[in-house]
């Protein structure tokens, strides 16, 4: 991790995700939250245990060196581990909670993609949530996530209040999916491109996504 604490920090950004691995999407969404809110600092939280997704996700430390290599020189993104230290399901309000305390001068800004907007109401705490941070949510091709296990379905809609707080976030629409880039080295097809060259490199060294 990088610097822990910074006085000046008045608008933190929260990234989190399983970053399995972390693609340009990721990348553009960050930049796009940082210059449009005006963040200090963004930190990206890699998953500890996803309790909303049936896959079993790559190994943390895969998944934290990835997030790390494709943030890397970006001096206001701090990739923080603290999910993957904390033992049991890595809820987000959590994380909020730790980073309130931290920075007590600062308002946070909760970052996410569309499909991710959509299960909002069954988060744990998401009232809390809704309390402690603003929520942002980028558009995402409504296509991609189809048929990969993003999030689980709320059984009641999301709140008025939390609803009618939520930022939209405005970057391009991209079609990058994790999803996709796993199936696409495990067919042995090019992801240059899709995910930083650094990630890129990461992923063929250490043979991750490939069939045994
Ligand atoms: N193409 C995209 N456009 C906008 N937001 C995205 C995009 N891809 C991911 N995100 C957002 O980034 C965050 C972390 O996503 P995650 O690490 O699960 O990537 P993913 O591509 O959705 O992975 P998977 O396909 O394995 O579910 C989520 O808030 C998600 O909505
Ligand atoms: O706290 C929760 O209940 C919760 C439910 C669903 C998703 N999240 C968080 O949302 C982020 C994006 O999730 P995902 O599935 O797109 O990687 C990641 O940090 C998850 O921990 C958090």
């Amino acid at each position: 991790m990088g610097l822990t604490q910074a006085p000046c920090v008045q608008r933190l950004g929260v990234f989190g995700g399983a970053f399995d691995p972390p693609h340009q999407a990721h990348v553009a969404l960050v930049n796009a939250a940082m210059t449009q809110l005006q963040l200090d600092q963004v930190r990206v939280l890699p998953t500890g245990q996803a309790w909303h997704k049936t896959r079993t996700l790559s190994e943390a430390a895969h998944r934290l060196a990835m997030t790390r290599l494709a943030f890397e020189g970006q001096s206001r993104v701090v990739v923080d581990d603290r999910e993957i230290m904390r033992s049991g399901p890595s809820y987000t309000v959590d994380t909020l909670h730790d980073l309130q305390a931290e920075f007590p001068q600062a308002q946070l800004y909760l970052l996410l993609g569309n499909d991710q907007r959509r299960s909002l109401a069954a988060w744990h705490q998401i009232e809390e949530i809704g309390r402690i941070a603003i929520i942002c949510a980028a558009s995402r091709d409504t296509g991609v996530k189809a048929w990969s296990d993003s999030g689980s379905t709320p059984s009641q809609p999301l709140s008025d209040a939390i609803e009618a707080r939520i930022q939209i976030l405005n970057m391009p629409l991209m079609p990058h999916s994790a999803t996709d880039i796993r199936v696409l080295v495990a067919t042995d097809q090019a992801i240059s491109g899709l995910v930083p060259t650094a990630v890129e490199r990461y992923i063929h060294e250490h043979h991750l996504y490939r069939p045994h």
